[in-house]
C-alpha cells in the first residue's frame, strides 16, 4: 500500500472505512485508559474521522498524522472550520486551537513531532498495514515514543483469504506479538460485526469480528 494507493482510494471516494458517527468503542473505552483530560492524544493515520474532534470535546490535546490532504482538509471544512496551515517539509501542519494533523507519511515523523504525547488511539491504522508492514509500524512506534503511553487500539478478524486487505485481518496472536515487549496488552471487546457489514455479507464472508485491547505501559 504506497501513497499513490490512498490517494487513488480519497480520489475515488472508496473510503469505506469512514464512520459518520464517532467511534462506539472509543466512547466507551477511552475512560478506562485512565488519562487525564489535558493528555496529548496521538492519532496515527487519522483519515477525516470525528474522532480526532471527540477527543478535543473531552479536553484532550490531539495530534493526527495523515498522508491525504483532501482527507486533512475536510476535518476541518466539514466543521465550518479554518485552520492555519504551516509548512513544516516534509509535513504540512494544519492547525485548529487543540487539533493538529500533519499531513504527511507517517514514517517520516520523528519523535520530536510527538514529543509530549501521552496517549494514542489506534482504529483502523494498524489494520491499514500490510503483515510486512504491521510490524515496520510497531517497531516505528517504539522508536517515536521510546516511553510507550497507554493505547486504545481497534482491529478487525476475519478469514484473509477470503478478501484482500486493507483493511487486513489481525489476529490477536500477532497483536501480542507486535506489543507484548512494551505494553500488558488486554481484550476489552470482542464484537462479531458480520450482520451489519453489507460489503462483506456480499462478498459471502463467513466471520468478521471487531476486536478491542486496552495496551498499557508495562511496569
Ligand atoms: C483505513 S483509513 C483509517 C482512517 C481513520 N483511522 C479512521 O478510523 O477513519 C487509513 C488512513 O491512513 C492514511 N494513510 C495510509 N498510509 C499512511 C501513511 N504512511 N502515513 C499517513 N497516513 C497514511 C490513508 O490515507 C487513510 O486515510
Amino acid at each position: 500500500m504506497d501513497a499513490e494507493f490512498w490517494l487513488e482510494r480519497w480520489q475515488r471516494r472508496e473510503i469505506g472505512w469512514h464512520q459518520d458517527d464517532i467511534n462506539a468503542h472509543l466512547q466507551e473505552y477511552w475512560p478506562s485508559l485512565g488519562v487525564d483530560s489535558n493528555t496529548l492524544v496521538f492519532v496515527p493515520l487519522c483519515g477525516k474521522t470525528l474522532d480526532l474532534l471527540w477527543l478535543v470535546s473531552q479536553g484532550h490535546r490531539v495530534i493526527g498524522v495523515e498522508l491525504v490532504e483532501t482527507a486533512v482538509q475536510e476535518v476541518f471544512a466539514e466543521q465550518g472550520l479554518t485552520p492555519t496551515v504551516t509548512d513544516l517539509p516534509p509535513f504540512r501542519l494544519y492547525q485548529v486551537d487543540e487539533l493538529r494533523i500533519l499531513c504527511g507519511d507517517f514514517f517520516a515523523l520523528t519523535p520530536e513531532h510527538l514529543a509530549g504525547v501521552g496517549a494514542l488511539f489506534d482504529r483502523a491504522s494498524l489494520i491499514a498495514f500490510p503483515p510486512e508492514m504491521r510490524q515496520q509500524y510497531a517497531d516505528r512506534l517504539a522508536t517515536l515514543m521510546p516511553v510507550p503511553v497507554p493505547t486504545l487500539l481497534v482491529t478487525l478478524e476475519y478469514a484473509q483469504h477470503e478478501r484482500p486487505g486493507p483493511p487486513f485481518s489481525v489476529r490477536s496472536e500477532e497483536v501480542h506479538a507486535l506489543f507484548d515487549a512494551r505494553y500488558q496488552v488486554e481484550s476489552l471487546a470482542r464484537l462479531d460485526v458480520l450482520e451489519e457489514s453489507p460489503a462483506y455479507l456480499k462478498r459471502r464472508m463467513t466471520q468478521l469480528h471487531e476486536q478491542v485491547y486496552r495496551l498499557s505501559p508495562s511496569p
